[in-house]
C-alpha cells in the first residue's frame, strides 16, 4: 500500500506539490497524469525518499518515508525519470551492484537476477556498458533494477518513455503481470496507457489533484460519452435528420464523419440505428463512443490555475 497525506513540496517560491493525498491498495495500478511541470516527478521522488517533503508525508507498506525511510525503501522499487546513471558499468555489473545494495545473496540472488533479466529481455546486452545502450534498452535496465528485489510496491516514472511500440506493449504487459499482489504507481503522458494498464487515474496540475477516478469514470465525463459517430456518403444532408431524433442534443460534422451527441442521461445508439435502417442509409464505421480521455484531460487541466506562489 502507498499513501500520501497532504504531501507538499515548495521550491523557492513555487509550490510544486500542494497538499496531495491519496491511497493506493495492492492490486491497483494508479496512473499519475498531468501536463509538463504538474508535480508528478516531485511527488514520486518524495514517496521514493529522494526528496524530503516541505510538509505532509507518505508511507510505503505502512512505513513512513520520513520516520522509517529505510524500511519504506526496502519495500519499494523505483524507476526514476530518464536513464540509470553508472554508464560505464556493464548491464550485468550494474544489476550485480543493485543486488549488493539490496542485500541479495545465494540462490535468491541468482533467481532474482534471472527473473529480472528474463522479464526485461536483457540477456543479449549483459556485457555491454550502459552508456552504449539504445534509449529503449536503458529504460529496460532501469526497470530491471526497480523489480530486482521483488518489491511489494513500485513507482515507475514514465516507464515506457523512449520505447518503440513493441517494447511499449511488452512493458505494459509486464506491469499488468506484476499488478495482482503489488501496489503500482506509474506516471505517463500517454493517455492510451491509462486504458491499457491502469485501474485508476489521478490527474494532477499545478501540484494539486484535480480528478481521482477509474478510466471508465473519466471517459464518462467526456462530451463524447454515449455519442454515436459514423461515415455516410452525404453527412451534411443527414445532419438535420439526426438532430430531430429524440434524445439527440447536437450533431457535428468533421471531415467525412458525423457525430450525434446525446442529451444528459439519454441513450441514442439504438434510435440512430433504427433511423438509418428505416431510411436505408448505408453508414460505415458506426460506433458508440465510450468517451475520449484526451478531451477530459484537456478540459480538466486547462481549467486549472497555474502553480501557486508559496507563502
Ligand atoms: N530542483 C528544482 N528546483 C526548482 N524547481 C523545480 C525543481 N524540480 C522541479 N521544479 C519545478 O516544480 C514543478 C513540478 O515539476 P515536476 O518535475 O514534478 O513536474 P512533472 O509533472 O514531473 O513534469 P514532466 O511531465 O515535465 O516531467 C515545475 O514547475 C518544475 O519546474
Amino acid at each position: 500500500m502507498i499513501e500520501t497525506r497532504s504531501l507538499t513540496k515548495t521550491y523557492d517560491r513555487i509550490r510544486a506539490v500542494d497538499g496531495v493525498s491519496f491511497r493506493v491498495e495492492p492490486g491497483q495500478v494508479l496512473g499519475f497524469l498531468g501536463p509538463n511541470g504538474a508535480g508528478k516527478s516531485t511527488t514520486m521522488k518524495m514517496i521514493a525518499g529522494f526528496l524530503t517533503p516541505t510538509s505532509g508525508t507518505a508511507s510505503v507498506c505502512g512505513h513512513d518515508v520520513r520516520e522509517d525511510g529505510i524500511q519504506a525503501r526496502r519495500h519499494l522499487g523505483y524507476l526514476s525519470e530518464g536513464a540509470p546513471s553508472y554508464g560505464e558499468m556493464t548491464v550485468r555489473g550494474f544489476l550485480e551492484f543493485i543486488a549488493d545494495v539490496r542485500g541479495l545473496a545465494g540462490e535468491r540472488r541468482r533467481q532474482r537476477m534471472d527473473d529480472a533479466i528474463g522479464r526485461l529481455q536483457l540477456a543479449s546486452v549483459l556485457g555491454q556498458t550502459v552508456e552504449t545502450l539504445s534509449k529503449g534498452f536503458k529504460r529496460r535496465v532501469g526497470l530491471a533494477q526497480a523489480i530486482l528485489h521483488d518489491p511489494r510496491a513500485l513507482i515507475l516514472d514514465e516507464p515506457t518513455d523512449g520505447l518503440d511500440p513493441n517494447q511499449k506493449h511488452e512493458v505494459r504487459g509486464l506491469i499488468r503481470s506484476m499488478a495482482a499482489e503489488r501496489t503500482i504507481i506509474i506516471s505517463t503522458h500517454i493517455l492510451e496507457e491509462v486504458n491499457a494498464v491502469c485501474s485508476r487515474a489521478i490527474i494532477i496540475a499545478a501540484g494539486r489533484v484535480l480528478a481521482d477516478a477509474t478510466p471508465a469514470e473519466l471517459e464518462a465525463r467526456s462530451r463524447y460519452h454515449g455519442a454515436v459517430s459514423m461515415r455516410v456518403p452525404d453527412p451534411l444532408a443527414l445532419r438535420m435528420d439526426l438532430s430531430r431524433i429524440e434524445g439527440v442534443a447536437q450533431v457535428e460534422v468533421e471531415g467525412g464523419r458525423i457525430t450525434a451527441f446525446p442529451r444528459a442521461g439519454q441513450r441514442i445508439f439504438e434510435r440512430v440505428q433504427d433511423f438509418l435502417r428505416g431510411q436505408k442509409i448505408e453508414a460505415s464505421e458506426l460506433q458508440l463512443e465510450r468517451g475520449r480521455l484526451d478531451e477530459v484531460f484537456r478540459s480538466i487541466t486547462q481549467a486549472a490555475a497555474p502553480a501557486k506562489e508559496a507563502a
